[in-house]
């Protein structure tokens, strides 16, 4: 990124205040109960604690290596935490495998798209919705009737995600062939065919035109309004302000800030924490 002058303030929140979230409600979600993960010497996270409460949109935030990815792979299972724990759904998930995890209902996407490009998008969200099946190997070597009908079910639930987030023009084309922003919500609706509760979504609207960015709000309230919770680390601070009920901000592993979108932008820790990055990334 190249080195511009720096803006010392988080801007307004972009279109109507996402406090319509009366869908919130205080019972816990996701608790991060004092997080320390280490790398060698790397404090990735420290001591980090916070709760996600159903039906919310939390931001999480911070500049470049403050540990939001960290947290997301502490938080599905990809990196166990040197102290502390996670708690899914009032259950323990610290120790859990990452396919137990899915199965809890979490889901999330990758800051790189992890997508299969060969197949088509079709393809792509049967495969995503195969953490589910209940169909064994055997009855589907037998083709045992059940086999059939999971099938059948994931096709039409592949077709209802894929209008859902908008591509539905695009479902028999290979992955690769589509563009940058169907590739995003590709994934998406690849992380939905899991019925999640909670989807975690890591920098959805990097690469992103301005009306692309606006086009993945909606999106977002879309995919509340159908009651899953969102957590969103982005750092088009206009979408976030935009969109979120509650933000929390990570600097160098540690949480600086917790609150409303309107507090957090206010809040010199967090302003100074940003004076370091570059100019796109604030307005
Ligand atoms: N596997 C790893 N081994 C060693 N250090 C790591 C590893 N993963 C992350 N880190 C370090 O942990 C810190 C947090 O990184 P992380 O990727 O979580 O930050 P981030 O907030 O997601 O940054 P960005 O916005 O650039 O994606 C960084 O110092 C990073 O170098």
């Amino acid at each position: 990124m190249g080195e511009t002058v720096q803006k010392p303030t988080v801007p307004e929140q972009a279109g109507p205040p996402a406090a319509e979230s009366t869908a919130a409600t205080r019972e816990p979600l996701l608790e991060v109960d004092h997080v320390t993960l280490r790398f060698g010497g790397v404090v990735a996270l420290n001591d980090v604690d916070f709760t996600l409460y159903k039906g919310e949109i939390l931001g999480l935030i911070g500049p470049n290596g403050a540990g939001k990815t960290t947290c997301f792979n502490v938080m599905t299972g990809i990196y166990q935490p040197s102290e502390g724990e996670i708690r899914f759904r009032g259950e323990r998930i610290t120790g859990k495998k990452k396919h137990h995890i899915t199965k809890m209902g979490m889901a999330r996407t990758f800051q790189n798209i992890r997508l299969f490009p060969e197949m088509t998008a079709l393809e792509n969200i049967q495969v995503g919705a195969d953490a589910h099946h209940k169909t064994s190997v055997i009855s589907a070597l037998f083709r045992l009737p059940r086999h059939y009908r999971e099938e059948r079910d994931g096709l039409e639930k592949a077709r209802r995600l894929l209008d859902f987030v908008g591509i539905s023009g695009r479902m028999h084309d290979a992955a690769r062939n589509l563009s940058y922003g169907e590739q995003r919500r590709l994934e998406i609706a690849r992380a939905l065919a899991t019925d999640p509760v909670l989807l975690c979504l890591d920098e959805p609207a990097a690469g992103f035109n301005p009306a692309e960015k606006e086009e993945l709000l909606q999106l977002i309230r879309k995919i509340r309004d159908q009651g899953i919770t969102v957590l969103l680390i982005e750092h088009d601070m206009r979408l976030v302000m935009g969109v979120t009920d509650r933000i929390v901000v990570l600097e160098f592993g540690k949480k600086i800030a917790d609150g409303l979108p309107a507090e957090v932008r206010e809040d010199h820790r967090v302003i100074a924490a940003y004076l370091g990055v570059p100019d796109d990334d604030v307005a």
